[in-house]
């Protein structure tokens, strides 16, 4: 029987799951070992983080707060535009790197100086580990996991959300307050106590290891970026100032004013760029600082950096946003966000009125911000040529130093060096070229729209990113892996990038559009949650052979979960959300083994010796050596494989607890048992359990890869060659065709003319589709996103969606297959 869902048309109305990725800082990693008792044996370890950035030194890291954008219509995610008459990216790109005269260079080192000292002194490792005995290891061994009454029927699961979130930021009793500095309220909410709330949903995190606080040991280390930087505001006619100030210290100093340069001062190239400082730099080097005036009139005079302080520093940061040490940190914006909102030095156009209570305001959006090129320029000059105006000599505004280098930037060769290459073409699209339908989902970093591409009718998933925002969470480095291992892949299971291209603000994956959405979604329409075990066998070999592809080009994938497996408009799966995959260093090539008639790929060999530290996964799917902090390798995607088999056939995780810390308790000792609310066969629960073996070195995958799994007796009748061919369990129907768009915006433009202005939202997708494209020899060597390929893929789909067929997108159902159960034996499927 056919049921029905509704997918929600508002990111808000639904729950996503969040992603940790936080490098364990290398001094815990130690402690946690020895106190585990494990060691690391690898020699060849890899510090993510390092290798990623290289730039994390003494486990450097970050905790911020991040606000979780429940619901796209109340705070724009994205940050674009230009304060007036600036150059934004210079300016935005000038406060991160080192880029600065010898005189302001001088005083950032004198500042940087007394910074540090101030450090020394503020800087307490030991943070109050409260109520430690609440969640001491040894208490949780009574639970009892995966067990359930034997009629117990999984309850709808609500999903937390994709962007990591802090906990009390379900906490509505808590403002979100910029608090004074000897009585520190948090900025936005800090309340890191994992037993305050219950989470309903393992999320993609990125957060600090709970397990090291079992271990009695501080979160994360505290680093250098963990000072305060207050922010002193003024509207006086000579600019904005930004003034650093430490912990303890009253943001009371004098300011001098800050020349707005506009020239590109950045000279480090991306490989250079430690990303861990990043946001300090962004803070720190121009000084630009801003006084707001609440909405009373009173002057807003400090601004609290959302930067770890020794004050804030809470002890029990269960769902913390926290850096990513893999070179990304969820400072998930929210004060950061806000001071960069505001400051004028990353050329945003959105004013945040800040309320009495620190509360986020209205923003007020400004003035589109300035293109680098003034328009006018821009109009007379071909786009290409725009970027040498962009280097500085055209610039409106005096430069106050060295002419810069007036060279044409090269083109980036990152991808166009790879393999793969010459799948793609010089980009033949551009933000201009779509219509924005819908917004589909929103994550951690990106916003997911369904577009269409005006030319063709054709409709796409569009996900776009803030630079800005990119910039600011350090994430430069994981987009950019996010569209090598999009622009590489080439499998039935893997969603296709068709074009991927920048504009000034904004960085776009156009991607397939995969109408059935989340496998998640389809999950949960099904009366037990759960599917029988003939359909789970279905989605398990697709995974498997998805991942193997992966593994097979060297790439880990970290964060399988049915949030992140979309269905294809045919039912088959498609893997999406590559932000937290890696690839191995050094990939090796597969080997094949066996003999002629029954040969076996060694996918393993791919990244043998390859482990990598980063705390990346989702909660309820995190394999214990991610917990444990002693490096993983590509065996986390045959533990994550067993997680989601279980939770395809039990309608929930096998080691979920009540919270973080008794997850993965139950993560690291416990058993898995089974539920009996669904016949599973012995073959089945075996391959569950030896996926889900503690120890990696002993899992199901370890010796061979994809091919240990493809040999269980549970895939015995899986034609693996054929996978594509299988009819799926469930087929998306559209039940209720999409709203008529072009009515619903003229409605809504009528509305917004009436009362006068646009929202906020609507002008920054306004901006996203209406910006120009950045063509690579357009951006500068020293931009971030210099490696960033505009391009388009050679082949285009023929089969994808038509905007307007019955077909596209609206109200989605999930019908199970009826020829299913025929073709699908093995006797079926030859006698078709
Ligand atoms: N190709 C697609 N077709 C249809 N919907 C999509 C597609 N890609 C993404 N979405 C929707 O957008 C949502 C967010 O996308 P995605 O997970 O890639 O973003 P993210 O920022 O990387 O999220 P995360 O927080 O999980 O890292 C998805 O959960 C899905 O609902």
């Amino acid at each position: 029987m056919e049921e029905l869902y509704d997918r929600p048309n508002m990111v808000g109305e639904k729950e996503r799951s969040l992603s940790f990725s936080k490098l364990i800082p290398k001094s815990f990693r130690r402690n946690a070992s020895s106190s585990n008792g494990s060691t690391n044996t690898s020699n060849s370890s890899v510090n993510e983080g390092e290798q990623e950035n290289g730039a994390l030194e003494g486990g450097k890291s970050e905790v911020y707060s991040s606000p979780r954008q429940e619901n796209y219509t109340q705070e724009p995610a994205y940050v674009a535009g230009p304060a007036q008459g600036q150059s934004s990216r210079f300016l935005r790109f000038k406060s991160i790197f080192h880029g600065m005269n010898s005189e302001e260079d001088t005083k950032q080192k004198l500042k940087s100086s007394e910074l540090e000292k101030e450090e020394d002194l503020n800087s307490p490792i030991e943070v109050p580990v409260e109520g430690l005995e609440r969640v001491h290891i040894t208490e949780h061994k009574t639970l009892s996991v995966g067990s359930s009454p034997p009629d117990m029927v999984p309850a709808t699961r609500k999903r937390s959300p994709s962007t990591p979130i802090m906990p009390s930021h379900l906490d509505t009793a808590e403002p979100r307050s910029r608090g004074k500095q000897g009585n520190r309220e948090h900025t936005g909410s800090f309340s890191t106590n994992p037993f305050r709330h219950d989470r309903d949903r393992s999320a993609t995190i990125r957060s600090n290891n709970p397990y090291f606080i079992y271990q009695g040991l501080p979160p994360h280390a505290l680093s250098s970026q963990e000072l305060d930087y207050s922010f002193i505001s003024s509207s006086s006619k000579l600019g904005e100032y930004l003034v650093p100030t430490t912990p303890g210290t009253a943001s009371t100093a004098s300011t001098a004013p800050i020349v707005k340069d506009h020239r590109n001062l950045s000279n480090l190239s991306l490989n250079k760029i430690k990303e861990n400082e990043e946001v300090n730099e962004f803070y720190s080097s121009d000084g630009f600082t801003e006084k707001r005036e609440s909405k009373t009139g009173n002057f807003l005079d400090r601004f609290e950096s959302p930067l770890l302080t020794p004050e804030t520093a809470q002890p029990f940061p269960a769902i913390v946003v926290g850096c990513d040490n893999d070179g990304d940190e969820d400072s998930g914006g929210f004060a950061l966000t806000q001071s960069a909102l505001s400051s004028p030095s990353n050329g945003n156009n959105y004013q945040r009125d800040m309320g009495v209570n620190g509360d986020l305001g209205q923003i007020k959006p400004t003035l589109r911000r300035a293109a680098s090129v003034p328009d006018a320029l821009k109009e007379n000059s071909p786009s290409k040529s725009s970027s040498k105006q962009k280097s500085g000599s055209s610039s409106p505004f005096p430069p106050s130093g060295p002419l810069p280098d007036l060279e044409e930037p090269k083109r980036s060769k990152r991808l166009r060096n790879k393999s793969f290459s010459n799948k793609f073409r010089d980009i033949t699209v551009g933000p201009q070229s779509f219509e924005k339908i819908r917004l589909l989902g929103q994550g951690d970093v990106g916003k997911v729209y369904l577009a269409k591409e005006k030319r063709t009718n054709r409709l796409y998933a569009l996900k776009i990113f803030s630079k800005t925002e990119m910039i600011k969470r350090k994430k430069i480095k994981r987009i950019l892996a996010e569209q090598e291992i999009l622009a590489t892949s080439n499998h039935p299971f893997i969603v296709t990038l068709y074009h991927s291209f920048q504009s000034e603000d904004y960085l776009y994956l156009c991607m397939e559009y995969c109408m059935g959405g989340e496998f998640f979604r389809a999950l949960q329409t099904r009366k037990t949650k759960c599917i029988c075990e003939d359909d789970a066998r279905f989605y398990a070999s697709e995974v498997t052979a998805a991942l193997e592809y992966l593994h097979l080009m060297g790439f880990i994938y970290r964060d399988l979960k049915p949030e992140n497996i979309l269905l294809h408009k045919s039912g088959h799966i498609m893997l999406s959300d590559f932000d937290l995959s890696i690839q191995a260093k050094d990939a090796k090539n597969p080997v094949v083994k066996g003999t002629a008639q029954s040969t076996i790929l060694d996918t393993k060999i791919c990244s043998d010796g390859f482990r990598t530290n980063s705390f990346v996964g989702t909660e309820e799917y995190i394999a214990p050596e991610v917990i444990r902090g002693n490096g993983h390798t590509a065996a986390v995607d045959w533990w994550t494989l067993g997680i989601l088999t279980y939770e395809m056939l039990f309608g929930f995780t096998p080691f979920k607890g009540d919270n973080t810390n008794e997850t993965f308790c139950n993560i690291l000792k416990s058993e898995v048992t089974f539920s009996n609310n669904n016949e599973v066969s012995r073959a089945c629960k075996d391959l569950i359990k030896k996926l889900l073996t503690k120890n990696e070195s002993k899992r199901l995958g370890s010796r061979m890869g994809a091919a240990d799994i493809k040999r269980h007796p549970f895939f015995k009748k899986v034609q693996w060659s054929l996978l594509r061919n299988q009819e799926p369990p469930l087929i998306p129907v559209l039940t209720e065709d999409g709203y008529d768009f072009t009515k619903l915006s003229s409605n809504k433009n009528k509305q917004s003319s009436k009362n006068g202005t646009h929202s906020s939202l609507e002008e920054q997708e306004r901006i996203m589709f209406e910006e120009n494209v950045e063509y690579d020899d357009e951006v500068s060597d020293d931009d971030p996103f210099h490696d960033f390929n505009s391009m388009s893929l050679m082949k285009q789909d023929n089969n994808s969606l038509i905007y307007g067929n019955n077909n596209s997108y609206g109200k989605i159902s999930y019908a199970p297959n009826t020829n299913r159960s025929r073709s699908n034996s093995h006797k079926g499927f030859f006698k078709r």
